[in-house]
């Protein structure tokens, strides 16, 4: 039987995090969602609540205990209260960079170019950190929303803003010239939840062990192939990181079937040599879980 505590998550309402966060829960097996405009529910079989929110809000919510853990940009922990959150585990998703772009013909020659010049940003906090730490002295102007127009609008001569295919700048006349900072979606909880040992922190450890393993799967693949018999020792020195291939032989004298999960980075080298070594029928699958 579930206790009566119930961990809270904040999470996205609707943006650009949101369908990822809520793929990951769901990945784990933890059933919720009945209406979009219901801003707090929580999960029918995991003692789970959530709190559908603006991200920006996110971090004081975690911070002053409003959540318990959130999944945010990293961008937004570091401008907003990065000191008082810890990250509990990079969720990878949301790759982003913040970036200095400049109009397409201006002369760009380092950031010292900027010395005196206008910045338009969402991020003042980070911006005015880089720029302290590297020596330049700028006017750092705050705009909450659509920064790329700063500079055809007359406020300001550069922009610093989130940067992810490029597209956005290409399309309002910039040239991405300085890449500052990375982010990617981090689950974050208060500094210190972690180690309290609490009935809702030991929620938190059950739900990091189904999310590691759903991230675990989703860098991996499941492949089976046909092989000559005589290779199956090659074969298993490509392997890798997992335990060695299951090998079954097939009906057809000379030939086996073999199953093995590879890292999905590595897939194509795999593939390669797979097929150099005679291997027939490669089937592949994605994974579901996968625990260590
Ligand atoms: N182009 C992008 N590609 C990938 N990730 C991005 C991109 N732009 C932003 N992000 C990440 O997604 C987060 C949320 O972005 P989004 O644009 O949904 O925020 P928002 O407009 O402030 O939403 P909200 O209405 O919740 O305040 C950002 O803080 C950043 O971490
Ligand atoms: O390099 P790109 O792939 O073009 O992405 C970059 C854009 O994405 C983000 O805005 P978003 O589209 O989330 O809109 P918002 O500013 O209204 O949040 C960011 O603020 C940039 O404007
Ligand atoms: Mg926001």
């Amino acid at each position: 039987m579930e206790g009566t505590e119930r961990l809270r998550l904040a999470v996205q309402k609707t943006g650009r995090l949101s369908e990822k966060s809520l793929e990951i829960i769901a990945g784990c097996g933890i059933s919720f969602g009945s209406d979009s405009r219901l801003l707090k529910e929580h999960a029918r079989n995991f003692p789970l609540e959530f709190l559908f929110v603006r991200d920006d809000d996110i971090p004081a919510y975690v911070r002053d205990g409003v959540a318990d853990i959130g999944i945010v940009g990293r961008n937004e922990l570091d401008e907003r209260c990065p000191d008082d959150l810890e990250i509990v585990r990079d969720l990878g998703f949301a790759q982003c960079r913040l970036s200095v772009a400049v109009p397409r013909d201006f002369p760009y020659g380092g950031l010292q170019w900027l010395a005196g010049k206008r910045i338009a940003t969402s991020y003042p906090n980070i911006l005015g950190r880089i720029l302290e730490e590297r020596g330049v002295t700028a006017k750092i102007c705050y705009l909450s929303g659509s920064v790329e127009i700063a500079p055809a609008a007359g406020i300001a001569d550069a922009i610093c803003d989130l940067v992810s295919s490029g597209t956005t700048l290409l399309m309002n006349g910039l040239r991405e010239v300085e890449p500052l900072y990375s982010s990617t979606a981090v689950m974050v909880s208060r500094q210190g939840f972690m180690s309290e040992a609490s009935p809702r922190q030991v929620i938190l450890e059950r739900l990091l062990l189904r999310i590691d393993s759903v991230i675990r799967a989703k860098s991996y693949k499941y492949i089976m192939f046909n092989l000559p018999a005589d290779h199956v020792t090659a074969v298993s020195k490509i392997a890798g990181g997992m335990k060695s291939p299951t090998v079954t032989p097939l009906l057809e004298e000379g030939w086996v079937s073999v199953q093995m999960v590879v890292a999905e980075d590595t897939f194509w080298d795999i593939f390669e040599k797979l097929r150099e070594l005679g291997a027939q029928g490669i089937l592949v699958t994605p994974i579901e879980k996968l625990t260590e």
